[in-house]
């Protein structure tokens, strides 16, 4: 399984028990291929975050299988999956979850200081670089916008050079300029070989992806390969309208 970056197979994942339980994910089967960009949709509650938890091995499905890089997640003990996690995998979330004393360089050097490595200033500096903010290294979360702050998280999740990139609804909190910044930078990093699944709502950011993955009621309703804004803005109505007459 050496060309898929996540494989998942037959996943599922059931929250709570007796009245209170809900089936989040059914039988889900998908390939991420290695330097592809994928983009997760559906409508509310249908299951992308859990998704994105259960292949980033940040939460454990109730059935079925996680291969990260090839690796079988289930029989891993928690501290050999939060090693594997912190060799394979960046996350960027909607909420950018920096330390507030800290500086933009700080807060990018984290993951890797706390690995154990003491990253060169160089490598913080070029990850920053990369994300348009060589000149704001020594500036704090407060001293940034909202969008300035999102490319320091970018640029924390991508320090440490990720085969697999996590984004759940990353230019969800950005205006539509530095969004498309954002999309762009990921789009990059899935050409230059590192894996991309996003979660989003928005048709024009699922736009910038190789494929939509489209979820409804916990399982993989369509997929969609080369999308456009307007393809799958399409693909999401014909789902709402399937959804809203079963
Ligand atoms: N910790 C939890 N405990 C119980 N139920 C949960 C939990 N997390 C999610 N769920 C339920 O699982 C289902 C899928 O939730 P999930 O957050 O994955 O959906 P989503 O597609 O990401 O939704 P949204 O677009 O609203 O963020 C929903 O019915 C949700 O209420």
């Amino acid at each position: 399984m050496d060309e898929e970056a996540v494989a998942l197979r037959s996943l599922g994942k059931v929250y709570g028990t007796g009245a209170g339980r809900v089936v989040a994910l059914h039988e889900v089967t998908l390939d991420f291929v290695t330097g592809t960009f994928t983009a997760v949709m559906g409508p509310s509650g249908s299951g992308k975050s859990t998704l994105l938890q259960c292949a980033a091995g940040l939460d454990r499905p109730t059935a079925g299988e996680v291969y990260l890089a090839g690796q079988p997640l289930s029989p891993l003990s928690e501290t050999k999956l939060t090693l594997l996690r912190r060799d394979t995998v960046g996350f960027i979330f909607q909420s950018f979850n920096l330390l507030p004393a800290l500086t933009a360089e700080l807060n990018v050097a984290l993951p890797l200081r706390l690995a154990g490595r003491r990253p060169s200033r160089r490598e913080v500096r070029d990850v920053l670089a990369a994300v348009g903010l060589a000149d704001r290294a020594r500036h704090r979360p407060a001293q940034l916008s909202g969008g300035q702050q999102q490319r320091v998280a970018i640029a924390r999740a991508l320090v440490s050079k990720p085969a697999v990139v996590f984004a759940d609804e990353p230019t969800g909190a950005l205006d539509s300029a530095t969004g498309r910044d954002v999309l762009a930078l990921l789009r990059g990093l899935a050409t230059g070989g590192q894996t991309v699944i996003m979660v989003t709502h928005d048709p024009v950011a699922a736009s910038y992806a190789d494929r939509v993955v489209f979820l409804a009621d916990g399982a993989v309703a369509d997929e969609l390969a080369a999308p456009t804004a307007r393809s799958v803005a399409d693909r999401m109505t014909t789902l709402e309208l399937a959804g809203a007459r079963s």
